[in-house]
Order: structure tokens, then C-alpha cells, then sequence
């Protein structure tokens, strides 16, 4: 596997699921695959989890690990090929990615989306660059569309926690007061069409996610309907993809409550984090025994280290 950007670098998404519970059970047993690498892990926007467990992962594998804000810390990127570089930016992103690649053996890159020119945000523009002017692997760790780290540690956590063989998983949009893009949303159902369960979205209308992702999956614009009988809810918000960027803050019906989540059946919930209290999901819900969300951020570790194992061993 050359770069993980997204579930379709998988050959088996089963026999992943059963490597990353292997190493989930015996963290410390693979250091031989990652004694004298490096992983880069560069940062264009924020993160907690993200930076946290991926470094976590990679000391479990017994590499060494360098992390960088290049956001905020670095000179400023060039993006566009062929700019006269006489302004603002201060680097252009084919140099950059061309030295990071001679220091690390793995290069992880996290840049989302900027919410403001559609088109340029779902080809990948900063991501596709980075890869086509990196000289190692490229693992994603948020992309303009995708988080398919988050993604792989939301289906080890289903995994662990179902109690039927094809549960009921509902995601649903839920209030921000700020334009969030759609990439954990679109990866999360590119991942679940691939793993046995019964997929429901339900979001407001004009939130729909783009067709490339929710063609073929039962999208409801009744949440109440969606929730009926759920055992995993999944919350997010995103902003508008049809009106691309916008928002819907003042929508509060579709906090995730505990009436909503009586609703299911005995359902657990689930976020990716950092989650906005009592907008996103009432506090009553999010600290019950059914909130699931620091076994959603622990898995983020194994998720991390299978996709480096693979990479370090260099198969699919
Ligand atoms: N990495 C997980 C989520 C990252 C990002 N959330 C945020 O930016 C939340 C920020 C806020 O709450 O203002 C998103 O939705 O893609
Ligand atoms: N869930 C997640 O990716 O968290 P961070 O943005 O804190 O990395």
C-alpha cells in the first residue's frame, strides 16, 4: 500500500478489522517493523486526537516520530503551480513535501477543507500535491473530504460494542455554530457501505451529502423516523454541500437529547470529537453509560498503527 487517504486503499476491510483487534490485544508485539523509521506528521489545521494517538501509534510500532504545525509554525505554503511567489506564501508545497519525504520514511498530513470553492476542495487540491511531490507514503489524517483514520477507529468500536450481527447505525446531522466540513461524515459512510450494518442518514433538508458517497443508502430528512430502533447513533454536524458552506445553527430540534435517544433501541452514542456541549449532544447523553466516545478516541490508537503496520510491511 503506497498512501491511505481513504477506505478504497484497503484490499479486505475485514482482515484489517482483525489486524487491528490482533493489535489492540498486543500493542507492543510488532516494534521489529518499526525500529529505525520515522514518521513526519504535519499539521495544517488543529488536532488533538489526531496528533495524540498517531504518535501513540507509532511509539507502540517502535518508530521514531516528528510532528509539525506547519499551519501555524512553518513558512507560509504555496499551493498553485506556476505562482509568482512575490506575495504572502513563502514555500511552495513541492519543495516542502519533496524535504519532509528525505527525513521521514512515512509522511502523515492533516488539511481540511476550506468550505469555499467546492470543486477545488473535493479534487484534494492540497492533498493530491502533497502526495504527487512526496517520495514516501502519505497517510491521511483529514483530508478536504475524508477521515478515514476516524472512519477505521468508529468500525473497530461498532465492532466491539454490537450485540447483533447487523446493527442499526443512524448518523445524523446535528447543530454547530460554525461551517464544519463534510469529510467525517462522507468517510464514515464510505466505511459503514463496506462493513455489515443497516446504514440510515437523516439531516436536515439542503444538507444532503454528496451522491458520490450516499448513493444506494436510505437518506431521511425525519430524524425522529431515522432514530426509531437504532443501536448506534452517530452524530455530526457538516455544513451544506448543495449550498456549498452553509450552515444551520439556529435547527436545535436536532440536538441529540435524551428524548432522541429514546427513541432507539437502548442505542449508543457516538462522536469523533472535539463535540460542542449541549449544541451537537446534551450533556445528559454524551455522559451516560451509552456514549461511547472515549472508546471511539482510544481505537483511534489501533486504527493508526494497522494502517502504519500495513505500510511499514508494505502490503494491502
Ligand atoms: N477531526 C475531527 C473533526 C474536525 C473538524 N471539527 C471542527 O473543526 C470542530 C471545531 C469547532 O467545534 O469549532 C471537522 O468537523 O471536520
Ligand atoms: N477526531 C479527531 O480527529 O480529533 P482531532 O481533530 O482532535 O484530531
Amino acid at each position: 500500500m503506497m498512501n491511505f487517504t481513504s477506505v478504497k486503499d484497503l484490499t479486505n476491510i475485514n482482515a484489517w478489522l482483525k489486524k487491528a483487534l490482533e493489535i489492540k490485544a498486543n500493542p507492543f508485539g510488532f516494534q521489529e517493523f518499526g525500529k529505525n523509521k520515522t514518521l513526519g506528521l504535519i499539521f495544517l489545521n488543529p488536532s488533538l486526537r489526531t496528533r495524540l494517538s498517531t504518535q501513540k501509534a507509532a511509539l507502540n510500532l517502535g518508530m521514531n516520530v516528528m510532528v509539525m504545525n506547519l499551519g501555524t509554525e512553518g513558512w507560509s505554503i504555496e499551493m498553485t503551480d506556476g505562482t509568482v511567489m512575490d506575495q504572502g506564501s513563502q514555500e511552495h508545497i513541492k519543495e516542502a513535501a519533496g524535504v519532509i519525504s528525505q527525513y521521514c520514511d512515512i509522511i502523515g498530513i492533516r488539511t481540511f477543507a476550506e468550505l469555499k470553492n467546492r470543486d477545488e476542495d473535493y479534487s484534494e487540491k492540497v492533498l493530491t500535491k502533497f502526495i504527487q511531490s512526496a517520495k514516501v507514503p502519505v497517510v491521511s489524517l483529514e483530508s478536504a473530504t475524508l477521515h478515514p483514520l476516524q472512519s477505521f477507529a468508529d468500525l473497530i468500536t461498532i465492532e466491539e460494542q454490537k450485540k447483533i450481527t447487523r446493527p442499526k447505525v443512524v448518523l445524523s446531522w446535528a447543530p454547530h455554530p460554525r461551517a464544519l466540513p463534510q469529510a467525517v461524515a462522507n468517510s464514515f459512510v464510505e466505511w459503514m457501505k463496506q462493513a455489515d450494518v443497516e446504514l440510515v442518514i437523516t439531516n436536515p433538508v439542503g444538507f444532503d451529502l454528496s451522491p458520490e458517497f450516499t448513493d444506494g443508502v436510505t437518506v431521511l430528512h425525519n430524524q425522529n423516523e431515522a432514530l426509531a430502533g437504532a443501536n448506534f447513533v452517530y452524530a455530526k454536524n457538516w455544513s451544506s454541500y448543495e449550498n456549498y458552506g452553509q450552515t444551520a445553527p439556529n435547527l436545535t430540534d436536532w440536538t441529540i437529547s435524551k428524548p432522541k435517544m429514546d427513541l432507539t433501541n437502548n442505542g449508543k452514542f457516538m462522536h469523533c470529537l472535539p463535540v460542542r456541549r449541549n449544541v451537537v449532544v446534551t450533556d445528559e447523553v454524551i455522559d451516560s453509560g451509552n456514549s461511547l466516545v472515549l472508546e471511539q478516541a482510544n481505537n483511534r490508537t489501533y486504527a493508526a498503527q494497522t494502517v502504519l503496520l500495513k505500510m511499514l510491511q508494505n502490503v494491502g
